[in-house]
């Protein structure tokens, strides 16, 4: 197929050598449409100067590319070059980078928690710094790409969803939407490889250490951005397992009385048609079937008032890389699953 101007970019990839930036590196090469500038790490990175498929063997046939220190001579050649900036950089970096390429008219897709929030007063109780950078945070468009398909197609700053709310909020926003929901607390667990801690070694994710647990009860960053996105309270509870990628989110939500099997079925029919969606009632989705896949599956069961929404994801795909990769498909005005399939 011939892309026209308007449907092809050229694109630079920052924080390229990350367990997200290798994926996004991939198919950024793999997409027929984008034109991979260059490939980025801090500016005095260990790894400036080594070729990204030295770090990951597996992609070598794909990426021959080295990466680059983020000088500002490089930054300057970004601006001067690049339709669009993947950021997969922690999200204080984020913050700090964006609006720079933003003030040069750029397109920035952070795959970062910098610009999900609503609320700058929400980042330092579950970012841990206060963000100073308002007036980005307010045209910040969250990037869940099924739903949000126009305002992602017109946006020059996309908030990429993190792993765990990507997983929830496809189970349940067709019930929410579909006004199904009763007003009570909706209960999430989910379960992460570890692969969700990045790549830099810490003692939580040192395979001896590694078990099934869960961690930030009440309190992870992804409470808020769930809550946000469904308008509604939910209990978050992550788990870290020993497995390498994937995540298996497990919702538990009350349905109003009068609610049938048919109000059900009508209201995950949003779903169909969408090409990386797969949706079925009494499914059960297993991470095996969607590690290395774009695709959501989700499973939805109900005894009386009560509904188990299931959803499978791989948390560095449709978790991260590739729903970044349908932002930018959504801007291009090419379809949803355009290099993905
Ligand atoms: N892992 C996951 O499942 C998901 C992660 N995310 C988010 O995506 C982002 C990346 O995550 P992940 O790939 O796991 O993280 P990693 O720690 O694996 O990678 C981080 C990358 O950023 C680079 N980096 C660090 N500091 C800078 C800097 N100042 N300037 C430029 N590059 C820098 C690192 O290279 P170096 O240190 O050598 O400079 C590395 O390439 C994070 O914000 C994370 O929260 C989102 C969804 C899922
Ligand atoms: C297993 C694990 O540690 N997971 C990460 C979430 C990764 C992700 O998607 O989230 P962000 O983009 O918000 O960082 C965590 O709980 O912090």
């Amino acid at each position: 197929m011939q892309y026209t101007a308007a449907q092809s970019q050229s694109v630079a990839i920052i924080g390229a050598s990350g367990y997200v930036g290798v994926e996004l590196t991939r198919l950024v090469q793999q997409h027929p449409a984008l034109n991979l500038l260059g490939c980025y790490v801090s500016e005095h990175s260990s790894d400036a100067g080594s070729l990204l498929s030295d770090l990951h063997p597996q992609y070598a046939h794909l990426v021959k590319l080295p990466l680059q220190g983020l000088s500002s001579h490089e930054k300057d050649f970004i601006k001067g070059s690049a339709d669009t900036v993947f950021l997969c950089t922690d999200h204080g970096v984020s913050v700090e980078l964006a609006p720079e390429f933003l003030a040069a008219g750029l397109k920035v897709i952070d795959l970062s928690g910098g610009f999900r929030l609503n609320r700058v007063e929400d980042y330092p109780a579950f970012y841990g710094f206060e963000h100073e950078q308002n007036q980005w945070l307010e045209q910040a468009i969250y990037g869940l790409a099924e739903w949000y398909p126009q305002e992602i197609a017109a946006a020059q700053l996309v908030a990429v969803p993190g792993c765990y709310p990507t997983a929830a909020l496809m189970a349940l926003l067709p019930v929410k939407q579909a006004g199904l929901l009763s007003d009570n607390k909706i209960i999430i667990n989910a379960v992460s490889g570890v692969t969700g801690a990045g790549r830099k070694a810490s003692l939580t994710n040192h395979g001896a250490e590694l078990s099934l647990q869960a961690y930030g009860l009440f309190e992870h960053r992804h409470t808020p951005e769930i809550a946000q996105q469904l308008q509604q309270d939910v209990l978050f509870t992550p788990h870290l397992a020993q497995f390498p990628r994937g995540i298996l989110a497990t919702v538990y939500a009350e349905l109003n009385d009068d609610v049938s099997d048919t109000d059900l079925d009508k209201a995950y029919q949003c779903y169909a048609g969408q090409p990386l969606v797969r949706c079925e009632r009494q499914a059960r989705p297993a991470i095996k079937n969607v590690v290395q896949q774009p695709f959501v599956d989700i499973g939805w069961h109900r005894q009386g008032n009560q509904l188990i929404a299931l959803s499978a994801i791989d948390n560095l795909l449709k978790g991260a890389a590739s729903q970044a990769i349908q932002c930018v498909n959504l801007q291009l005005g090419l379809a949803l699953e355009e290099g993905l399939l």
